[in-house]
């Protein structure tokens, strides 16, 4: 790489080559078409160029990709931008997307975070890991159960649907991590995607779901075939056996319906996810509509956001 070359992107306290990939990708989550976002990225590298900017601050850069996108009438894309530029760079925001087995919540959270730039996923799966490490088998056997076959070992006398109980228990002490791993996060100011079936609506306490910064998502599918469909897809290039998701399919389902169910309880937008690209749409325009009520509770104005440092 001709560092010398290069125009140097200046934030507070790194500096950085222009990247026009990155840069492209800013713009596609504020809605562009990647390849419309490639030549407005690039459009404005060569308008730096011709300029002879050697040296650009990134809050003179974000002013200027916004007036850029205002010329070419990309009005609505302008103000995204500047809202996710404004909020990414300088707020945490914690995403959570729930959603039973199989419905694709850790491929949609690595799109969403690929878009968005978030480098952090992480799957509750993992924390229930760490939580089988620190809690016995003896104390919480739901924990060592899959969500689906927890309420195989159950107490016995435990009320009502015991699928449902199983899985809620099995779920609590995974969401006890969970709740540890967000509060961190917005103590340090890093944002995060949780992905997982463990985020159960009702079982996470409320100061999360009332947080603003905090935005959670529940994916569904809503046709059982197409549900089932995603599980042959994964066992051909997973090593998670499809013959133990199809076994247990029809608690899974009702998992799903229950976490829809609680989903629309709490008020959290429910997505289906069919198409990939129609899914990451959807979430990235309830977070943008959540982003904006951060901002405007914060009373900031959009010249508020253009002069704000970077
Ligand atoms: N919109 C989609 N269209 C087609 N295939 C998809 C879509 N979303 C996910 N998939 C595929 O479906 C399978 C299940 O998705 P994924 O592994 O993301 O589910 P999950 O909800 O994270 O499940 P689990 O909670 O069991 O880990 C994967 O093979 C994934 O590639
Ligand atoms: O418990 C579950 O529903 C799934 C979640 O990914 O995990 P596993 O099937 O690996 O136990």
């Amino acid at each position: 790489m001709d560092l010398q070359n290069d125009i140097i992107v200046r934030g507070k306290s790194y500096e950085m080559p222009f990247s026009k990939g990155i840069l492209a990708r800013s713009l596609t989550a504020a809605g562009l078409k990647p390849s419309i976002a490639y030549r407005i990225a690039w459009d404005i590298y060569e308008m730096l160029k011709k300029e002879n900017i050697k040296v650009i601050d990134k809050s003179d850069l974000r002013r200027r990709v916004y007036y850029y996108l205002i010329s070419k009438n990309y009005d609505e894309v302008a103000k995204k931008y500047l809202l996710w530029r404004m909020v990414l760079g300088r707020r945490p925001i914690v995403i959570l997307i729930g959603g039973a087995s199989g419905v694709g919540t850790s491929t949609i959270a690595f799109e969403i975070a690929s878009r968005l730039g978030i480098p952090s996923v992480i799957g509750t799966d993992s924390i229930r890991e760490v939580m089988r490490k620190v809690i016995s088998r003896e104390l919480i056997p739901t924990l060592y159960e899959s969500s689906y076959t927890a309420w195989k070992v159950l107490r016995e006398n435990e009320d009502g649907n015991i699928y449902i109980k199983g899985f809620e228990r099995h779920s609590e002490a995974v969401l006890t991590g969970v709740e540890g791993v967000i509060d961190r996060c917005l103590i340090e100011g890093q944002s995060v995607i949780m992905e997982g079936t463990h985020l159960i609506p009702t079982l996470l306490k409320d100061k999360y779901l009332e947080n603003p910064n905090v935005v959670f998502i529940m994916l569904t599918i809503y046709d059982e075939k197409l549900h089932k469909m995603r599980f042959y897809a994964r066992g051909r290039v997973s090593s998670r056996p499809t013959e133990r998701y199809l076994k247990y399919f029809k608690i899974i389902r009702m998992i799903n319906d229950y976490m829809v169910e609680t989903a629309k309880k709490k008020g959290i937008p429910v997505v289906e996810n069919i198409k990939i690209s129609k899914t990451v749409d959807n979430c990235l325009n309830i977070i943008t509509e959540r982003l904006k009520t951060m901002v405007e509770l914060e009373g900031l104005s959009e010249e508020d956001m253009l002069e704000e440092e970077a």
